[in-house]
């Protein structure tokens, strides 16, 4: 069975093809710029040379018609038709309290999400698009949602809730859900393989530093806490987004400079973060190149992620009452040296024995960063949140087909 897996962003589409039957990727990518003129295609069947494309591509539905036509491509193709395509999975950011799995697309899930757009309003209605978009470019699929949210259902009250008035829960589900589920729940299980230790008995925190960002408290392989909130505002400082800070400030900022709900959202979610202290970029590359070369803004901006994810990871091993492993990954937790450096040497107090050799060597691979003997465990596990959609969409498919 081939599986396409889809994540659809408000501006991108990133795609992933697997053969379920001998579990390999045939192929993957992404379009970026959807909506301009000059969107990109960039595309990598295994075996084959990349293939990358500049051309208009103005809505989902045309990016999606443009995957599906580079997969069967005479040349740069793995496919000989799109009715090799057995089943298409989606991530979706906010599944709310309604789904604690994943699920097959019907219009009853369709009206759901749309339901959650407000509390997602970076993704969930990207990931609409990306569903209608394959409705109308294969209509007889079956698809799959995998949700970001599940993963946390399991949180306990305490940690869900928020110290506000109970009906605002009850009437308007006001509380905590978390993100990133779906790769929490991954590197978890590959650092209790990794560490040759039942899940069962693991204290682990798992820091998903990606563009957006959370960390979570893993205790027994289940979710127990987690940074991301409401929605995927809370927690963290993240690339445009503040993360935590004082409420007070919303309703103070909005009176003296006249915003709009809208307005302070935007700027709270695209617009702050490291891009808005560095006053460079978003990326945590160009923090990292500006910082070595000695810039001030660039320097504080990184100090400040630093400091926020130090100070969580704290917060989790106290919740949990102690710490097997630390996990690091995502974009920049997977790639960035200094920061896994920075944010390591500033737990030697809980016994993380930091070994730079280690943290320097191995990019790509799933290793160790602490010195044998460490008391508290350092482990950098890349994520593979393509793969847990493939084998939900997978396991849903079979069972319909009983
Ligand atoms: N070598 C690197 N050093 C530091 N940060 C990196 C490096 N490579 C990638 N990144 C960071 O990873 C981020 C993207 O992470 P990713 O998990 O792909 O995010 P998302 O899924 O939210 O788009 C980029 O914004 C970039 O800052
Ligand atoms: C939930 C979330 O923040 O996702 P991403 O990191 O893909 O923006
Ligand atoms: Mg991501």
């Amino acid at each position: 069975m081939n599986i396409l897996v889809i994540n659809a962003g408000s501006s991108s589409v990133k795609y992933q093809l697997f053969n379920m039957d001998n579990a390999t990727v045939l192929a993957k990518g992404r379009v970026e710029r959807i909506g301009m003129d000059s969107a990109i295609l960039l595309h990598e069947p295994s075996g084959k040379p990349d293939f990358h494309k500049v051309d208009e591509i103005l809505e989902h539905t045309t990016a999606i018609r443009r995957v599906l036509d580079v997969l069967v491509h005479p040349e740069h193709g793995v496919l000989a038709s799109t009715s090799e395509i057995d089943a298409v999975g989606h991530r979706v950011v906010h599944g709310g309290e309604s789904f604690k799995s994943s699920v097959l697309v019907t219009d009853e899930v369709k009206k759901e999400i749309r339901r959650l757009f407000d509390l997602a309003p970076l993704h969930n209605p990207a990931h609409m698009l990306g569903i209608s978009a394959v409705e109308a470019n294969m209509p007889d699929v079956p698809q799959a949602v995998v949700f970001d949210t599940a993963f946390h259902q399991s949180m306990p009250a305490k940690a869900y809730l928020y110290p506000v008035p109970m009906a605002l829960y009850r009437k308007h589900k006001v509380r905590r859900y978390g993100f990133h589920g779906t790769s929490h729940k991954y590197v978890s299980e590959r650092a209790a393989a990794f560490l040759g230790r039942p899940l069962a008995q693991l204290k682990l925190v798992t820091c998903h530093i990606g563009n957006g960002a959370s960390c979570a408290a893993v205790q027994g392989g289940q979710s127990v806490d987690t940074s991301m909130g409401m929605t995927p505002l809370e927690g963290l400082m993240m690339g445009t987004r503040s993360g935590d800070l004082d409420p007070a400030i919303v309703p103070y900022v909005m009176g003296k400079e006249d915003l709009t709900i809208g307005e302070v959202s935007s700027m709270l979610n695209k617009h702050s973060g490291l891009q808005a202290i560095s006053g460079i970029s978003s990326d945590m590359r160009e923090i990292v190149e500006a910082r070595e070369a000695g810039d001030k803004n660039a320097t504080l901006a990184f100090d400040m992620y630093t400091y926020r994810l130090r100070k969580y990871i704290g917060a989790y091993t106290a919740a949990m009452n102690g710490v097997d492993a630390i996990v690091f990954t995502a974009g920049v937790g997977e790639n960035s040296e200094a920061l896994r450096q920075v944010v390591c040497e500033g737990l030697s107090f809980l016994g993380v024995d930091f070994d730079a050799e280690a943290n320097r060597q191995g990019r790509g691979m799933e290793k160790r960063i602490t010195k044998e003997g460490s008391r508290v465990e350092v482990l950098v596990i890349p994520t593979n949140e393509e793969w847990v959609i493939a084998q939900d969409t997978y396991g849903l498919v079979l069972a319909a087909k009983g």
